[in-house]
């Protein structure tokens, strides 16, 4: 499967900068002029997750394999984006196909670093980007509305459900809000997924800051802050020039210099983190001497999806999973030792796969 999030915004905002520095690369062109994208920029990004380092120290594993997360560096946006503007509407696609939004918003002021609107104003940005996103879903409601006129006559029932689910979103819509706020039941939640409508899609506001800002945040960061609070979104606050530069180092190079920043935690981590926690994933952990690897798993997965995640066969096949959980493993310090603590527990096809669990799935073939 892996989950994808978008890194969507106004141009020259630090779209790029921001993902060289998560895929360690240059592989996306940045630089001081909007539309410098245009072909979306795709990078996979290890999910950095301390618990996996520690379960290989005591397993001594011979490699370690974090799970992974892609990125999608898409064209700016600008107001009118939906009606052609800019780059026009051709790059919304890439947005489709996505399963989150990181928004990224400028934070920092540089006169040298043009702003397409000639000022630095985040949540004005936000709203433009946010605006056009309810404009190309409104359009695409539409036009699904009248290709489904037909089939609902002729008493589809999928027809007819799709019809109601895009009726709620437009209300929404039309009421300036974001058709991420409509409440879905369980039984619609897969046919509202499948609408693909741009603002369903979770979002995280990304405040870029001055490199000197990378640690409280600024002003700027503050009022998008308060706007995401009020709207139940989440933000994290990092500086992409300086993440970029991090990105370059080596690992206790890059250590001394968030000291020295007076920064916890790279930006970065704490961005991937929060786009896990957006899209609701969870990781469970395959443990031996030859690897200890993490894998990526929604929130509410039963045992036998998870062991698809590593290979269908796993699924089709499955008998059981042998299960430690985190906690245990590691106090007691190992497979052996928690199996004989009694702390193995086998479980079957119903089980609800918990965050940290070390699985080994036994399967017919
Ligand atoms: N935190 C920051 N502080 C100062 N300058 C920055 C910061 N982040 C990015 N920049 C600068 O902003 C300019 C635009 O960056 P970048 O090319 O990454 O933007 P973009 O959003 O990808 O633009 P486009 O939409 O045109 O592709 C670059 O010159 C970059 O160095
Ligand atoms: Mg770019």
């Amino acid at each position: 499967m892996g989950f994808k999030m978008g890194i969507v915004g106004m141009p020259n905002v630090g779209k790029s900068t921001l993902f060289n520095a998560l895929t360690r690369t240059a592989a996306a062109q940045a630089a001081n002029f909007p539309f410098c994208t245009i072909e979306p920029n795709v990078g996979e990004v290890a999910v950095p997750d301390a618990r996996l380092d520690k379960l290989a120290e005591i397993a001594k594993s011979k490699s370690i394999i974090p799970t992974r997360m892609t990125f999608v560096d898409i064209a700016g946006l600008v107001k009118g984006a939906s009606k052609g503007e800019g780059l026009g509407n051709q790059f919304l696609a890439n947005i489709r196909e996505t399963d989150a939004i990181a928004h990224v918003l400028r934070c920092f002021e540089d006169g040298d670093v043009t702003h397409v609107d000639g000022r630095v104003d985040p949540v004005a940005d936000a709203e433009t980007i946010e605006t056009e996103l309810m404009l190309a879903d409104l359009e695409s409601i539409e036009k699904r509305l009248q290709n489904l006129v037909r089939k609902v006559k002729g008493g589809d029932k999928d027809a007819v459900q799709q019809v109601r689910l895009l009726e709620q979103a437009k209300a929404a819509l039309e009421d300036g809000k974001p058709a991420r706020v409509v409440e879905v039941d369980d039984e619609d939640r897969k046919a509202w997924k499948m609408l693909q409508l741009l603002t369903t899609k979770p979002v995280l506001y990304v405040c870029n800051v001055g490199e000197a800002e990378a640690a409280e945040g600024n002003a700027h960061s503050a009022k998008v802050a308060e706007m995401a609070a009020a709207q139940g979104n989440s933000h994290v606050i990092i500086s992409a020039q300086i993440e970029e530069e991090i990105s370059q180092l080596d690992d206790d190079e890059a250590q001394m210099f968030l000291e020295e920043m007076g920064l916890d935690e790279a930006g970065l981590d704490r961005l991937i983190k929060a786009g896990y926690e957006l899209l609701n994933l969870e990781t469970y952990f395959t443990v031996g001497p030859k690897e200890a690897r993490a894998w990526t798993i929604r929130q509410g997965t039963t045992a036998p999806k998870a062991a698809g995640v590593i290979h269908g066969d796993f699924e089709k096949g499955f008998i059981r999973a042998e299960t430690i959980a985190y906690d245990d493993f590691v106090t007691l310090g190992g497979e052996q030792a928690a199996k004989e603590a009694g702390k193995m527990r086998a479980e079957g096809k119903g089980y609800i796969v918990k965050d940290g669990d070390v699985l080994h799935f036994l399967f017919n073939t």
